[in-house]
């Protein structure tokens, strides 16, 4: 297995370009199984889009590749149904092929995600929702086996009780195929779903109140051939939106768009970071000291719990003390042991963790067990004194693009072990 080797202390300074968004891209793809041929472009360079393409490629869908230039077409027609336990089980993601095979072929085999390791992540509001159009669901050996009643999904108002990403984006996929109007009320409004609207509207899909809470959709009868340019990543922008500010240094986020940070960009500044739009990008500038700031995670527009851990590293070396809560995930404070064996001090109890800042983290060994957890331990190992290890690379190549190039080509010193 990889490790991340880095020696922290370097101020960083210079262009960093931000990738197309993973959550945005991991909702995008399965939109082929809905017609096409579908082109994407700007689409990163990762294991869970990897994935996803071997998912589709399973399903019978024609995956063209260019990992270079970052474009993936899609195109034909699904021949098997089924989204096996093996590929699902690496990404939960998987299950938004439930959706567009349920709309377009009228059934689907799908196996349960399961929970990992930040919560249980239940999919039970995907499941009503396409109960409500018509569906059959039962639930088989750990399958999800899905039909269509005779005629295909009817269009259906879907009141969500609590905000799901997935459930919106599965229902959204399912309802632009469905017969008749579709009404997703209390649905997610972070820009990965206003992307997913904006290029199914491309392909032909008919949606209205794109980046409100309240999405109208008339379904019609097939989606038609499109090319679309995916979002850049706002988790990747904030992460190294931090690594400016944890430095001490001034980056700019090629590609970063302000409003797509949501309530990120004004804890940042009440934090003592400098954000600035530009033609190019956002740059980033730690101005004087930093200050702790309490933040709960909240939907979009509110802090993504997507930025908790990165945001948590900086907070450990902030003047005073920050309260962090986390409201979305019942498990994600992994990184807090971590970040404590590199001197960080926090208490945590529940959902709540109280970070006091100390002048200086030091390196060490460590490990993560998800994503935004092992990037927020790179966080610290950039601002430590001496030699920090972060295990498990893995974690961290499912969603950031050439996280040590990148970094490295800013200033840090920080190297790739191969395992
Ligand atoms: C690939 C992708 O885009 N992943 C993002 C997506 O995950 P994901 O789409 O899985 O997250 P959701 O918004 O669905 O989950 C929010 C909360 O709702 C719960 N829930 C969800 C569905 C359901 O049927 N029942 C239920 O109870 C979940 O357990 C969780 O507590 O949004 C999360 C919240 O912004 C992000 O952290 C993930 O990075
Ligand atoms: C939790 C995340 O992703 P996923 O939903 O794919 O597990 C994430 O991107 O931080």
């Amino acid at each position: 297995m990889d490790r991340i080797r880095i020696r922290g202390g370097r101020r960083l300074s210079g262009s960093v370009p931000i990738s197309g968004a993973k959550n945005a891209v991991l909702a995008l793809m399965p939109a082929a199984l809905l017609g096409g041929p579908l082109t994407l472009t700007n689409v990163p360079d990762l294991a869970d889009t990897a994935t996803m393409a071997a998912l589709l490629a399973q399903h019978g869908v024609v995956v063209d590749r260019d990992r270079t230039a970052g474009r993936v077409s899609l195109s034909g027609a699904a021949a098997s149904l089924e989204a096996p336990y093996d590929i699902v089980r690496k990404m939960r993601a998987s299950v938004l092929v439930l959706g567009p095979l349920l709309a377009r072929y009228g059934q689907a085999r799908v196996s349960l995600p399961g929970g990992c390791a930040i919560g249980t992540r239940p999919v039970d509001l995907h499941l009503k929702g396409l109960e409500a159009m018509g569906a059959t669901i039962d639930l088989e050996g750990g399958y999800i086996e899905a039909r269509a009643p005779a005629g295909g999904l009817r269009g259906a108002r879907i009141l969500f009780p609590s905000v799901s990403v997935g459930a919106t984006e599965n229902l959204l996929l399912a309802a632009v195929l469905a017969r008749g109007e579709s009404e997703l009320v209390n649905a997610a409004r972070e820009p990965e779903i206003e992307d997913l609207a904006l290029c199914l509207m491309r392909m032909g899909a008919r949606i209205e109140g794109i980046g409100t809470g309240r999405l109208h959709v008339q379904g019609v009868d097939s989606l038609a051939a499109a090319t679309h340019r995916v979002l850049a990543d706002r988790i990747e922008a904030g992460t190294y939106a931090c690594a400016a500010a944890i430095t001490g240094g001034e980056l700019l986020l090629e590609g970063a768009r302000l409003e797509h940070l949501g309530a990120v960009a004004r804890v940042l500044r009440e934090a003592g970071v400098g954000l600035a739009e530009e033609h190019k990008g956002l740059r980033v500038t730690r101005l004087n000291g930093l200050h702790g700031v309490d933040v709960q995670t909240e939907t979009f527009p509110g802090f993504a719990t997507d930025m908790q851990a990165q945001f948590m590293a900086l907070m450990s070396i902030a003047d005073g003390a920050s309260m962090i809560t986390e409201t979305i995930f019942e498990n994600r404070f992994m990184h807090v042991p971590e970040l404590m064996r590199m001197g960080a001090r926090i208490n945590y109890h529940g959902a709540s963790a109280i970070v006091r800042g100390v002048p200086k983290l030091s390196g060490a060994p460590v490990m993560a067990t998800d994503l935004r957890a092992s990037v927020s331990l790179i966080l610290a190992g950039l601002a430590a004194e001496g030699e920090t290890i972060v295990n498990r690379v893995y974690h961290l190549d499912r969603g950031y693009e050439r996280v040590e190039a990148k970094l490295a080509a800013v200033g840090a010193d920080i190297e790739r072990i191969p395992g």
